[in-house]
C-alpha cells in the first residue's frame, strides 16, 4: 500500500506564529538564561567583598549590580541599596567599572544564538508535533505542521496483499449484496447499456468488529480498484472549515482515480443529525453539507462508490440517506454459528493448529462473539500455547481463550476464604441445577470457581446446541430463574445472601424488563410497547414511551415476574438439596467441572424425572426467525447470551 501525497499548502499562519514565539524567546526567556551563569549573592556579601578587595569588576545596572571576584572567575549578582558612598568603597577597593560584564559574543555567535538556534528548535517543536497530530487522526507519515493544509485521504493502492471476499468469513448477504458493486466496476457499460445507475453510497451497517471495514477492502480488492479510506472522526478538525476542505479534496483524488472506492468509516461522526439550533457544531454540519453537496455533484455512473460504515445508522441525518447519497443499506451482522465457525477457520489458518481441533465446539462456545472477537480468540489461543511451551496450538488452548475473552485470565492468587469459596461453590451449582432442572433451557458447558481478572469468582457457562432466533415467554422466565438460582442456593444453604448476585441481578431486572415493556409478554399491557431501542448495536439503551403512572405499574410487574421465578428456583433447590449438596462439595473440590461430569452426578440414582435440557428443537423456520434477529443481541448483552459470570465485589460475604 503506497500513500500519495500532496503539495502542501502555505502555511503563513504557521510561520507568523513561530515569528513571534522567537520575539517571545529573545524577550523573555535569553535575559532570563543569561541570569542564570550569575550566582545570586546578598548585598552584605557585596559589601564583604568589597571589604576584603575581593572585587574584580562591576557593572551597576538599573535594578541589580552585577560583579565578580578579583580574580574574575565567579560571577554575582545582587539587589541595589541606597548606598552614596558605594562608589568610593568601590573605587578604593580597585575594582574596575564596566560598561558589559557579559561574555562579549562575536556578533556571528550573538545572531546564531539569538535567532538560528530558537526557530530550530521552533520548527523541531512544531513537527514533532504536528507528526503526532497525524499520527492521532490516522495519517501515516507525511507531516503537515499542524495538520493544516488539508488533509487528504489515503491512498491506498491496490497490492498483492490486497483483501478479498474470501477473506471475510461468513456475511454472505452482505457479500452477495456487495458483489454487485464489484460487477458494476468491472462492467460499468452494462449497467450504462440499459440505463441502471449504480448507488453512489452504500452504507455498512453492523455492530463493532463485524468485519465492515474488511467487506468494503474487499470490495476494492475484488473490483481491482485504488481504496481511500477515511474516518468520519478525521474531518472534525481544530480549525472550522478545515473539515469541509479535506472533504473536497477528497472526492478531487477519488474523481482524478475513478473508478475506485471511497470508504467513510464511523460515518456517524460527522453524519449525525443536523442540531437545527443557531449553536450547533458547526464544523461538523459544515462537513455533512460539504459531503452532501459532493454526493449530488457526480454523476451516478463516473465510477466512485462511497461505502460507509456505521454502528448507529439511527442517529444518521436523514438527508444522508436519501435516494441518490446513501440510499444502500447492507446490514453487516453478528455471525451465526456457521459463521463463526467459518471465521474461526480463516483466523486459524494463521496459526500452527494441532490434529483434530473442533473448531465447531469453539464456535458454540463464542455465542454472540463478533468476528474481531473471534480473531482475538485465535491469537490468544496461539499465545497461550507459547506460554505453555508448545509449538502448536490445542483445543484447551482455544477453550481457554474463549473463557478469557468472556470472563478474563485466570487468577492464580486470588486469596478466597475457604467459607467464600464454599459460597461461589454452591453459588454456582444453584445456577446449573436450576437450569439443568427446567426444560428448554441450554445445556451446562462448564462450571468454574476460579476466578478471573474480570473479577468474575466463578461462573456457568451454558452453550446451546444452536442458534436461537426467537425465545419464547417460558425460556425468558426459565433464564430469568436460572439468573436467581445462584442466590437461591445460597439462600438454601447458608440462610443468607451475598454480594455475589449483583450481575445475576441486573441481568435477570433486564430480561423480565424487557419481558414486560417490549416483548408484550404481559397480560396487563398486551401488546403495547413502554420502551424502544435506541441503538440496537451498542448496547441497546432504551427509552420509555409512556406515562410515569404506567412507569410505576411496569416496575411493579418487573418485581413480581423477577420474584415469582426467584421463589420457583428456591422450590426447585429445596426439592433437590441433596443434589445440591453434592454437587457443590465436587464442585469446592475440583474447582472446574464439566457438564458430562454435573450432568453424570445429578442423574445418578435419581430417577431422570425431568429431562434436562431439550436440545436442537429448533421448530421455528428459519425465515420468521429473521424477524427478530435484531432482538436476540438486545436481549442479554451481545457477548455469549448463555454465559453469565458472576460480579466480582469483593465477597463481603459469610458470618
Ligand atoms: N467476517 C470476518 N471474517 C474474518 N475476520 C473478521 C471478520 N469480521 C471481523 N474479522 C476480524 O476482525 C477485525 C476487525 O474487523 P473490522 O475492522 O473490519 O470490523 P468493523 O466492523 O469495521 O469494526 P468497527 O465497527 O469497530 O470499525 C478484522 O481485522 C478481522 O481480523
Ligand atoms: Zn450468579
Amino acid at each position: 500500500m503506497k500513500e500519495v501525497k500532496e503539495p502542501k499548502k502555505p502555511l503563513l499562519l504557521f510561520y507568523v506564529m513561530m515569528l513571534f514565539l522567537v520575539l517571545l524567546f529573545n524577550e523573555m526567556a535569553r535575559p532570563y538564561l543569561e541570569q542564570a551563569q550569575f550566582e545570586k549573592v546578598d548585598y552584605s556579601t557585596f559589601m564583604d567583598m568589597i571589604e576584603d578587595k575581593d572585587i574584580g569588576r562591576v557593572e551597576i545596572q538599573e535594578n541589580q549590580i552585577l560583579f565578580t571576584d578579583a580574580n574574575d572567575t565567579k560571577k554575582y549578582r545582587t539587589g541595589i541599596m541606597n548606598d552614596p558612598t558605594l562608589a568610593d568603597r568601590l573605587h578604593d577597593s580597585g575594582a574596575k567599572f564596566t560598561q558589559d560584564i557579559k561574555e562579549q559574543t562575536s556578533p556571528l555567535v550573538d545572531f546564531f544564538m539569538t535567532w538560528v538556534l530558537p526557530i530550530l528548535i521552533f520548527f523541531a517543536i512544531g513537527q514533532y508535533f504536528s507528526r503526532k497530530l497525524m499520527e492521532k487522526a490516522g495519517g501515516g507519515g507525511s507531516s503537515l505542521m499542524f495538520g493544516m493544509g488539508g488533509k487528504q485521504a489515503k491512498i491506498y493502492v491496490p497490492s498483492s496483499a490486497g483483501i478479498h471476499f474470501k477473506d471475510v468469513a461468513g456475511e454472505d448477504e452482505a457479500k452477495e449484496n456487495l458483489s454487485e458493486i464489484v460487477d458494476y466496476l468491472h462492467n460499468p457499460q452494462k449497467y450504462s447499456a440499459i440505463g441502471a445507475q449504480m448507488p453512489k453510497g452504500v452504507l455498512l451497517v453492523g455492530p463493532p468488529g463485524t468485519g465492515k471495514t474488511m467487506l468494503a477492502k474487499a470490495v476494492a480488492g475484488e473490483a481491482d480498484v485504488p481504496f481511500f479510506s477515511i474516518a468520519g472522526s478525521e474531518f472534525v478538525e481544530m480549525f472550522v472549515g478545515m473539515g469541509a476542505s479535506k472533504v473536497r479534496e477528497l472526492f478531487k483524488q477519488a474523481k482524478e482515480k475513478a473508478p475506485c472506492i471511497v470508504f467513510i468509516d464511523e460515518i456517524d461522526a460527522i453524519g449525525q443529525k443536523r442540531s437545527g439550533n443557531l449553536m450547533g457544531n458547526d464544523e461538523r454540519e459544515q462537513t455533512l453539507n460539504q459531503l452532501l453537496t459532493e454526493m449530488d455533484g457526480f454523476e451516478g455512473n463516473n465510477g466512485v462508490i462511497i461505502l460507509a460504515a456505521t454502528n448507529r445508522p439511527e442517529s444518521l441525518d436523514p438527508a444522508l440517506l436519501r435516494p441518490g447519497r446513501f440510499d444502500r443499506r447492507v446490514p453487516v451482522e453478528l455471525p451465526d454459528l456457521a459463521g463463526r465457525e467459518a471465521i474461526l477457520a480463516v483466523h486459524a489458518q494463521k496459526i500452527q493448529l494441532e490434529p483434530g481441533v473442533d473448531l465447531h465446539t469453539i464456535a458454540r462456545m463464542a455465542a454472540g462473539a463478533s468476528g474481531a472477537e473471534l480473531a482475538n480468540i485465535v491469537n490468544e489461543g496461539a499465545l497461550r500455547a507459547v506460554r505453555n511451551g508448545r509449538s502448536t496450538v490445542r483445543q484447551s488452548d482455544l477453550e481457554e481463550s474463549v473463557e478469557v475473552v468472556i470472563a478474563g485470565y485466570q487468577k492464580k492468587n486470588a486469596i478466597l476464604s475457604d467459607k467464600e469459596k464454599r459460597t461461589v461453590a454452591y453459588h454456582e451449582i444453584g445456577h446449573a441445577l436450576v437450569a439443568a432442572l427446567q426444560t428448554d433451557s441450554a445445556p451446562v458447558q462448564k462450571i468454574t470457581i476460579i476466578p478471573r481478572t474480570s473479577g468474575a469468582l466463578g461462573y456457568t457457562m451454558q452453550v446451546e446446541q444452536k442458534d436461537k432466533y426467537i425465545l419464547t415467554r417460558e425460556e425468558l422466565e426459565n433464564k430469568i430463574a436460572t439468573f436467581t438460582g445462584g442466590r437461591a442456593a445460597e439462600e438454601v444453604k447458608f440462610g443468607q445472601v451475598s454480594t455475589g448476585a449483583a450481575n445475576d441481578i441486573e441481568q435477570a431486572t433486564k430480561l423480565a424488563r424487557a419481558m414486560i415493556t417490549r416483548y408484550g409478554m404481559s397480560e396487563e399491557f398486551d401488546m403495547v410497547a413502554m420502551e424502544t431501542v435506541n441503538n440496537k448495536y451498542l448496547g441497546g439503551d432504551t427509552s420509555l414511551t409512556c406515562s410515569a403512572a404506567t412507569q410505576q405499574q411496569i416496575d411493579k410487574r418487573v418485581v413480581e415476574l423477577v420474584k415469582r421465578q426467584h421463589d420457583l428456583a428456591k422450590k426447585l433447590l429445596e426439592e433437590h438439596r441433596d443434589k445440591l449438596d453434592e454437587l457443590a462439595t465436587y464442585l469446592y473440590e475440583k474447582e472446574t467441572i464439566t457438564g458430562q461430569e454435573f450432568m453424570d452426578i445429578l442423574k445418578r440414582e435419581e430417577k431422570p424425572a425431568e429431562p434436562p435440557a431439550a436440545e436442537g428443537e429448533d421448530v421455528v423456520p428459519m425465515i420468521s426467525a429473521r424477524h427478530v434477529d435484531d432482538d436476540r443481541t438486545a436481549d442479554v448483552g451481545s457477548i455469549p447470551a448463555a454465559t453469565e459470570a458472576e460480579q466480582g465485589q469483593p465477597p463481603q460475604t459469610d458470618a
